[in-house]
């Protein structure tokens, strides 16, 4: 299968090199997109085989497969031609793709399949499973250094100020939605959480911003007819955007590997 790649940030870099060193059997990095394409090649001078840069909106004619690792504000550009082609897409800016669900009704008229990785989360393999049952709830609570909230839509609005903390302070309660549409750069995990659980408008949220933790914490808690369950994952920030955790681009690495893998392990 052939994969193009939007973005050469944290997350997209990542993918790309994996690809380029052959890491993935089975899977060929055939184009990327970047903003700035002068950059995109300097860095893929360093690649086994450097690939075209193409715009967002092109990559779908490169690729069986397309992932999406821009900022939230540019993901409509890759989604929507990727899903009318009939690709395979695997969005990361998961809280954009809330925004935008009439893919999956254009995705079932075109063949396209929409594959939204685990990304910085833990469990949704546990989380699919019990939704096959009935779920009566699923929490998310997210715990991140201030500096990684800071500028959030919804902490500007409101006049929630997270600089100079000295103890941890909630500043966000509510459904997953509203949290994907007031952090967009933030939660991307309690959009991936309720896509795979309960939908958006029924999954619990709460964001706090806590000056003792170095690491992005999510910790989710699901109460079902099945199964009660709660797990926490703490992760190490890349070092290209401290932002996002490292285990983001792995997960995106390991959901492809799993297109094209004889044998795969987990829901
Ligand atoms: N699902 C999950 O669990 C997680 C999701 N995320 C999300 O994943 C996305 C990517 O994150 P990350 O890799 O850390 O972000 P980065 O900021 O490191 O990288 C984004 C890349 O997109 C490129 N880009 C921006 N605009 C365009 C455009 N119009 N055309 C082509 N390329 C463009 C940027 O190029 P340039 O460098 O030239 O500006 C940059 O290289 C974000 O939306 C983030 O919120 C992050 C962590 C976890
Ligand atoms: O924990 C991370 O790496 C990033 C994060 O919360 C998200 O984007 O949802």
């Amino acid at each position: 299968m052939t994969v193009a790649v939007g973005g050469l940030g944290a997350i997209g870099l990542a993918v790309a090199k994996a690809l380029d060193e052959g890491r993935l059997e089975g899977l060929r990095l055939t184009a990327v997109s970047a903003r700035d394409v002068a950059k995109a090649q300097r860095v893929m001078s360093g690649f086994a085989s450097p690939v075209p840069v193409v715009p967002l909106g092109e990559l779908a004619e490169h690729a069986d497969v397309v992932v999406e690792c821009v900022p939230a504000a540019a993901f409509a550009d890759v989604a929507g031609p990727a899903v009318e082609r009939g690709r395979i897409f695997m969005p990361i800016s998961v809280g954009a793709m809330l925004r935008h669900m009439d893919l999956v009704d254009r995705a079932r008229r075109t063949g396209a399949r929409i594959i939204v990785p685990t990304g910085a989360l833990i469990g949704l393999d546990a989380v699919r499973a019990a939704a096959e049952g009935t779920i009566r709830e699923v929490r998310l609570v997210t715990r991140k250094p201030p500096l990684g909230l800071a500028g959030a839509p919804y902490l500007v609005e409101n006049g929630i100020a997270v600089e100079g903390l000295t103890e941890a302070k909630r500043v966000f309660e509510g459904t997953a939605r509203e949290g994907a549409a007031g952090f967009p750069a933030n939660v991307n995990v309690a959009a991936a959480l309720s896509l795979a659980g309960i939908g958006p408008d029924a999954t619990r949220l709460e964001i706090w911003a806590d000056p003792a933790v170095t690491r992005n914490m999510h910790t989710i808690t699901v109460d079902a007819d099945s199964a009660r369950f709660t797990m926490t994952i703490e992760n190490v920030p890349s070092e290209e955007n401290p932002k996002t955790g490292k285990i983001t681009a792995l997960s995106v690495i390991a959901a492809l590997r799993r297109l094209t893998a004889p044998l795969v392990a987990g829901t």
